[in-house]
């Protein structure tokens, strides 16, 4: 039998029914622990922390999705890149992004560097500059593509290769690309993680973190600060997000088909300076993206020619509703350096490019008509 398509295993991926009751929905496994059988003869689950069935049915899921040995589900993303984190040793070094997510950085910063890791950001776009931060200490690189909120396209693959060149480990957050458009462990990558919060879950309900692994030695390493750390995802929430999954292919391709039109009305607008979207040809990322990203996504970004409008022209809309967060089916609008990425010292955020007017969208799932007459109202409510 040929390989199940992406789009299948989004539905029948992972455990994706019921095996005892015939149900096709895995059941919401509402429980702490499981009568063992005698003294020291735990069946298939022990303890809900360490393991139960609804969160196992999401963890086969993305590991299924995204082509890893063994999947992870936490309480929050943040809490996934905890756990991940915390498999290296004070001393390590870490390379970063230099325009990763705000509380990523914050985690990092100052939280991950109280216990000893050590790391520097660098632009990832330049090789050399990776090659020349890379010491005796490095163990790992880290990085997201798209990032938030830039957008910057970063090659998975030639990163990659300069990782195994030097030992490193790979890791990658896909969680605007979402494995629908990109699959970063078939480019080279060890450790792949999301916020399922975003397009995974789909429907701003639910906080969640995906992880998964190439290997079965990184896997061991992230199971047991799973279960040491204990910032795991309970099963009403665990069903949430395989619920939300099995539409993720559906959504997604609606929510590149409004951000590419998005992008080309607002690339077209006099009162638009500058347009973030990898879908544009004239965006500096557009044939990396092309080539390791079977969709651009559903997430841009944007600057005003007139900075000091941007409160005003957030204010007014009608559909774009201003919120953090992202990747449901609602669009969300928000000002980076006041909201999402606050968590950045202005000078570092300036730094790589987040400017205090940048304005960052997600594009949800309405008509694409209304979605441009919204935006369109509120220019000309700022031009007058
Ligand atoms: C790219 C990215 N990674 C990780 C996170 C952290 O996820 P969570 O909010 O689910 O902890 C976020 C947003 O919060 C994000 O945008
Ligand atoms: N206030 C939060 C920041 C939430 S940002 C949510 C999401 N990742 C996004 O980019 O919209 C915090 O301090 O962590």
């Amino acid at each position: 039998m040929s390989k199940m398509k992406i789009k299948t295993k989004m539905v029948h991926g992972g455990i994706s029914e019921d095996a005892a009751s015939g149900a096709v929905s895995v059941p919401i496994y509402q429980v702490s622990t499981y009568k063992q059988e005698g003294l020291g003869q735990p069946k298939a689950y022990e303890y809900s922390r360490s393991g139960n069935p609804t969160r196992h049915a999401l963890e086969s899921l993305i590991a299924d999705l995204e082509g890893g040995v063994r999947g992870f589900a936490f309480a929050s993303g943040l809490a996934g890149i905890h756990a991940v984190l915390s498999i290296f040793k004070a001393g390590d070094h870490i390379i970063m992004g230099n325009d990763v997510y705000g509380s990523t950085f914050r985690l990092m910063d100052k939280v991950m560097q109280n216990f000893g890791l050590e790391y520097d950001l660098v632009d990832l776009t330049d090789l050399s500059a990776l090659k020349k931060t890379i010491k005796s200490t490095t163990t790992a690189l880290y990085f997201e593509t798209p990032s938030n909120p830039l957008m910057t396209i970063l090659d998975i693959r030639q990163l990659t290769e300069v990782a195994q060149e030097n030992n490193l480990i790979t890791i990658v957050d896909n969680t605007f690309a979402t494995p629908y458009f990109q699959r970063p462990l078939s480019l080279g990558a060890d450790i792949v993680l999301h916020s399922g919060t975003k397009y995974l879950g789909g429907h701003s309900d639910v906080v969640a973190g995906l992880v998964t692994a190439k290997d079965t030695n990184l896997a061991e390493r992230i199971g047991f600060m799973q279960n040491s750390i204990g910032g795991v995802l309970g099963p009403q929430d665990s069903w949430l997000v395989q619920r939300g999954i099995k539409t993720l292919a559906l959504r997604m391709e609606a929510h590149a088909a409004n951000a590419q039109k998005i992008a080309e009305f607002l690339e077209k607008n006099p009162q638009v300076s500058k347009v973030y979207y990898p879908g544009l040809p004239t965006n500096s990322g557009y044939e990396i993206a092309s080539k390791q990203m079977s969709g651009f996504g559903g997430m841009l970004s944007f600057e005003l020619q007139d900075e000091s409008k941007v409160k005003y022209f957030v204010e007014s809309l009608k559909y774009f509703t201003l919120a953090e967060s992202l990747g449901g089916v609602e669009s969300l609008i928000e000002v980076p350096a006041v909201m999402t990425h606050a968590s950045i010292p202005k000078h570092l955020r300036e730094a790589v490019g987040i400017k205090d007017g940048l304005i960052r969208l997600s594009a949800g799932g309405e008509d694409i008509h209304d979605l441009l007459e919204d935006l369109q109202t509120a220019f000309e409510t700022i031009r007058n």
